[in-house]
């Protein structure tokens, strides 16, 4: 075996590694990823995500063609060949890739993974695939039920909210997301740094619904960016991109950032409104780490801004006696919205969390109304697509709380604005304003 080989090899043992963490352990591949490639170059990696990702994308349309090729799926101590065998397969059906190679490396990483006696299986299974591609592709194009690559639940639970548009939201879930910087207004502009971009000969596209925010045609290092540094931009989705806007804050005014890890929202808040007075609350005291080392890049640290741990629902574990000017609540969420940039996500949710995560969000928004002063406005944002957790959410809220104002959020006046995975080329997303009054 050559060292390039062996090196494939390895990133498809740390592919099929990741996939076993996230669908029998319930692990995010977030989690899963850093782990199984430490030791891996990064070019490595990359492949190894790659793979991760469109197994994951992909993962009932995959299952199928195995099952055609293998009697009984490989359960137990044996069930690190199966996913081998789907990350295989995925290769040979929806990537560009040398084939004998790409099979060699996957039976080599059959040995790595400490199962020599199977490896003959992978590589009967995948040359059976080569074989018999054409037939097998003609098959799974009959299965309307496969197509969406969803979970029975969440394709039903997209269908009902959306009837007109379910196949393009699952289509775009299942889609590469593009790369969104958000350019830092408290150290440059948006037009600066687009001739900064041309300058490094980076290309992006000409349009933009916000001047900070810029659309990379191509993924790339973003520590390789002009500035990235010190802090010049950030990476975050357009749709995200329009909380802090949308929140407005003030020169001078105390704003609470609810839910605040790793930071992105904060350190927007703080770059359009430098003078505001932010308190940073989130739960989880690993993901708060994030949110320092995010604002030391931006060089935010410096401003009126405070990191702390603390449970939402709880506030009076950790809120100031003054109420808040303006709240942000980015509430923990199915997350439904995101599933192009995590497709992890269709396999680690359950239909069940997302009547859990509505009672969560409520009374998150129940315990930080008292928090907020009268006239003072609380945004509501959710990174899911799911009614329950968002406009039905906001009215049972609005029905609860008659001091409660709903005010227009979408650019064409509505109150809800729910934005939909591959809309404006942003994620799936979720706002509503609410003003109190006396
Ligand atoms: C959507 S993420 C926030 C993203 C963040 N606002 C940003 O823009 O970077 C949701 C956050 O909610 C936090 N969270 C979940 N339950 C919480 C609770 N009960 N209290 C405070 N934070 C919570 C999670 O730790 C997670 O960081």
């Amino acid at each position: 075996m050559s060292h390039k080989e062996g090196q494939g090899a390895a990133s498809r043992a740390a592919a099929a590694l990741a996939i076993q963490q996230v669908l029998e352990q319930g692990r995010s591949l977030n989690q899963a990823l850093p782990q199984v490639t430490r030791n891996l170059a990064p070019r490595d990696k990359a492949l190894c995500q790659q793979l991760c990702f469109g197994v994951l994308r992909q993962l009932p349309e995959l299952n199928f063609l195995v099952s055609q090729l293998l009697d009984k799926p490989l359960k137990n101590k044996t069930s690190i060949i199966q996913w081998l065998m789907l990350v295989g397969t995925y290769q040979l059906v929806s990537m560009r890739v040398a084939e004998h190679g790409a099979v060699s490396a996957t039976v080599e990483a059959a040995k790595l993974l400490k199962h020599k006696s199977l490896a003959g299986l992978v590589n009967g299974v995948l040359r059976n695939l080569l074989r018999r591609r054409d037939e097998l592709l003609a098959q799974l194009a009959q299965r309307e039920d496969l197509k969406h690559n969803h979970p029975r639940w969440l394709a039903d639970a997209i269908s009902q909210a959306y009837p007109d548009q379910a196949s393009s939201i699952m289509a775009a879930n299942n889609n590469q997301a593009p790369l969104w910087l958000r350019v830092n207004q408290h150290q440059t502009t948006g037009d600066n740094y687009r001739q900064q971009l041309d300058n490094a000969a980076i290309s992006y596209a000409p349009d933009s619904p916000l001047p900070t925010a810029i659309q990379l045609d191509e993924a790339q290092d973003v520590t390789t960016l002009p500035d990235f540094g010190s802090g010049a931009v950030s990476v975050q989705d357009i749709a995200a991109q329009h909380a802090a806007w949308l929140l407005d804050a003030q020169p001078g005014e105390s704003i609470l950032d609810c839910c605040a890890a790793p930071g992105g929202k904060t350190a927007h808040i703080l770059e359009r409104t430098p003078s505001a007075r932010v308190l940073a609350i989130d739960s989880d005291a690993q993901r708060l780490t994030r949110v320092h080392e995010n604002l030391q890049r931006l060089q935010l640290a410096e401003l009126d801004v405070r990191v702390q741990q603390g449970d939402a629902s709880q506030p009076s574990t950790w809120a100031p006696k003054e109420p808040f000017d303006r709240i942000l609540l980015d509430a923990p969420c199915s997350a439904t919205g995101v599933i192009r940039r995590h497709p992890d996500i269709k396999w680690l949710r359950r239909a069940s969390d997302i009547a859990e995560l509505a009672q969560l969000q409520s009374q998150i928004l129940e315990a930080l109304w008292p928090h907020l002063r009268v006239g003072g406005t609380l945004l509501y944002a959710t990174c899911s697509i799911l009614p329950q957790e968002n406009a039905e959410q906001i009215k049972d809220f609005c029905a609860r709380h008659p001091d409660a104002i709903r005010l227009a959020t979408h650019p064409d006046g509505s109150v809800d604005w729910q934005w939909l995975p591959g809309e404006h080329a942003g994620d799936g997303f979720y706002y509503a304003k609410l003003e109190k009054r006396a």
